[in-house]
């Protein structure tokens, strides 16, 4: 058997496999040292049952996996001679014919002159339909014929097709056939080709057998069926698997699972630099796949709008026109006998100051509902219908006089009797507290209310109002404005969180389609580098970001009035990191995923965790000091405060809460990176072909 691995005399080996051993676990050997020879410009037929190691020795073969312990030599010196087609289609199915020999094109550095001729060849030796068709709506063979296209585009000197001719019409399969050949005979082309047809791989030049991590046999085919005294191909593999079968059963040796000190060197070297032409290939295909996926890039773009918007639109704006219910004790049916108040005069002389009160209350956009009782107020609360009450007493005017004439401490110390009762003068307030917020808001305009009609009963009677306002003074606010709102503190934070998770979704998704339909791996054996897909995507992922950005400063800082008031160039440099930030995680996230849903409950299961420990929901000051503590480390937290410190405090680069911001992003980014890596080499979760 092992004679038969031997490259024949004088013949140059294109492909030479020898010892090959691999398993994916201890217990399930692919490769169990195996000895393959593929002769220059022949066609080699690699035989075997599903699930034997084809796949995995192929992989090998192109240097996308790596052997435990063996050697593969290979006459070709670089991936973008080898032509490779998978067994699933590993074409994008939205791309037209033309959109993917394009991509290849570029990506194989060929000549547009070289690649129409090259094209026009092809589409009539594969009777290829219009190269306007979309892929998605060919047929099955159709789809296989492009797939074998982009495979032979290039005229490589090394051809691996896996089970070119499956669901081909039997014509063309044998025009296939035929072009292969010719291809070795007039070219010197060497082919690998695995077929599940045994009988088809009679027109090869040479024929590996492969079962058990071993090649049975390795021979042209007519010499096989004569050694083994059979009429066909099948009953050569079968009696050459029961000799195998025999062979283990009778042997009692156990063979040892070798363990060199180093694993074997790759067959291609690996590129260390950055082709620029294969970065542009990229960029080519994300354009292409932009153009086919308008509603996803019209979703993409819009997404960010509408989310400023709806926020502008629904968080941070006081809530106006509540409900407040009131019973007036001096005073009944207000709308009536209220507001009787002449100009100039002492409002505690005349009328009813509670009149006054309730007036200037409503100017605060509380809207007052009048009950007879207490008990139909409470009432009233209890079904929803106004959010508390407020309760005036009969001679709320008389009492307020007394607390604003007599307040005098000697007055005060008068028999019980003789003195002024200031509780009387009390507006008494139930207040549904259940919304924190919109409680608080209540008693804000209560105050805020009641400060206004405080001085105004004090001009009113000749005093001097500033008696009535409390004793402090807000000068202008060192930073921001004197009555903040809520989406001033929020619109850092929401800009973090869409710069941050707009990216990563974008690369998720298109890393994930790459992987899940063989596409990535597809690339990578046509001579592309992970390192050039990683800076094509980048380039592509912050051109969509750079529009996205600007649609979202549009809102917020055109369309609503939230203001920059540092540099503008740091928050959009601020911005730009952690959206690089944001990418990383993407690409984390899918080395580390294999399908779309695991991706998206790490997407969501981290967004909220995120949200919250970094302080955008609530004042990372009030979190627990023990979620504190971690809680500044992550990717979001100290760049929101370092935008919150530029855009509202003005600071510079040079200010630490602002530089901390950066250098945790490019942190967190470099973090991502090297755990993507981390993944890839242990896990090698990008697998070759399937
Ligand atoms: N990355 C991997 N991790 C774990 N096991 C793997 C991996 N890749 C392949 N295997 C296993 O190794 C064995 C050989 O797989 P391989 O894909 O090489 O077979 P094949 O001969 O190409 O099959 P088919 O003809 O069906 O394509 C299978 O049992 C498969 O489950």
């Amino acid at each position: 058997m092992m004679g038969e691995c031997e490259p024949p005399p004088g013949s140059a080996g294109a492909v030479v496999v020898r010892g090959a051993y691999k398993r994916y676990t201890s217990s399930a050997v692919v490769l169990n040292g195996l000895n393959m020879t593929v002769e220059r410009g022949t066609v080699y037929g690699f035989l075997g049952p599903s699930g034997c190691g084809k796949t995995t020795l192929l992989s090998c073969i192109v240097g996308r996996n790596s052997l435990d312990a063996g050697s593969i030599s290979l006459m070709v010196k670089s991936r973008s001679n080898i032509g490779y087609m998978p067994q699933e289609l590993a074409l994008s199915k939205e791309f037209r014919i033309a959109e993917t020999m394009s991509y290849y094109g570029h990506l194989y550095g060929m000549d547009s002159a070289v690649l129409k001729k090259r094209k026009e060849e092809l589409y009539a030796l594969l009777d290829l339909p219009s190269e306007e068709k979309v892929i998605e709506k060919l047929s099955g063979g159709q789809q296989r014929r492009t797939s074998l296209c982009v495979a032979l585009l290039h005229d490589p000197e090394l051809l691996i097709l896996d089970e070119p001719t499956c669901g081909v019409d039997p014509l063309l399969s044998h025009s296939i056939w035929q072009h292969l050949m010719a291809l070795s005979r007039n070219y010197k082309k060497t082919i690998i080709i695995t077929t599940h047809y045994i009988e088809e791989a009679r027109q090869a030049d040479r024929i590996g057998l492969m079962r058990g991590g071993e090649i049975l046999a390795e021979n042209s085919p007519a010499q096989l069926m004569v050694s083994n005294g059979c009429d066909n191909l099948e009953k050569v593999f079968l009696l050459l698997s029961q000799k195998q079968a025999i062979t283990y059963d009778n042997s009692k040796i156990v063979k040892e699972y070798p363990k060199p000190k180093s694993k074997p060197s790759p067959p291609i070297k690996p590129r260390r630099t950055i082709s620029w032409g294969h970065v542009y290939s990229h960029i080519v295909k994300s354009y292409y796949w932009l153009a086919a996926n308008k509603p996803i890039v019209g979703f993409l773009m819009m997404l960010p709008i509408v989310q400023c918007f709806l926020f502008q639109l629904t968080v941070g704006r006081d809530p106006d026109e509540l409900q407040m219910g009131f019973i007036n004790g001096e005073v009944t049916n207000w709308k009536e006998n209220c507001f009787d108040f002449a100009n100039e005069t002492c409002y505690l002389d005349y009328g009813f100051a509670s009149c006054k009160f309730l007036d200037t209350l409503t100017r605060r956009n509380v809207k007052l509902v009048e009950y007879p009782d207490e008990l139909s107020a409470r009432n009233a609360v209890r079904q929803n219908a106004v959010w508390g009450f407020l309760r005036i007493n009969s001679n709320y005017t008389a009492a307020l006089r007394d607390r604003v004439f007599n307040s005098r401490i000697e007055v005060l110390e008068l028999s019980e009797e003789d003195a002024p009762d200031m509780g009387v003068s009390d507006v008494k307030v139930w207040l549904d507290m259940s919304n924190q917020y919109i409680g608080y808001l209540l008693q804000r305009n209560l105050y805020f209310a009641y400060q206004d009609f405080y001085r105004d009963v004090h001009l009113s009677c000749d005093i001097n109002p500033d008696v009535a306002k409390i004793p402090i003074k807000w000068e202008d606010a060192i930073y921001g404005s004197n009555s903040p709102t809520f989406s001033e503190f929020a619109v850092p934070a929401i800009l973090q969180l869409f710069e941050f998770y707009l990216p990563m979704m974008f690369t998720v998704g298109a890393i994930l389609m790459e992987k899940r339909e063989g596409l990535l791996e597809r690339s990578l054996i046509s001579g592309m580098t992970l390192p050039e897909v990683l800076v094509g995507h980048a380039i592509v992922q912050f051109l969509v970001l750079a529009v996205q950005t600007l649609f979202m400063m549009l809102v917020l800082y055109v369309a609503f009035d939230n203001v920059i008031r540092g540099s503008a160039a740091l928050a959009l440099a601020l911005l730009a990191l952690v959206g690089l930030c944001g990418m990383c995680y993407g690409i984390f996230v899918s080395a580390i995923c294999d399908s779309d849903q695991a991706a998206t409950y790490m997407g969501l299961g981290s967004f909220f965790p995120l949200a919250m420990l970094s302080g955008m929901v609530w004042p990372f000051e009030g979190m627990h000091w023990t979620l504190r503590s971690v809680g500044w480390l992550l990717p979001l937290t100290m760049t929101t405060e370092s935008y919150r410190s530029i855009a509202q405090r003005g600071w510079s680069l040079s200010h630490h809460m602002v530089y901390g911001g950066f250098i945790s992003s490019l942190g967190w980014s470099i973090f991502f990176i090297l755990a993507t890596y981390f993944v890839i080499v242990v896990n090698k979760s990008i697998r070759l072909l399937k």
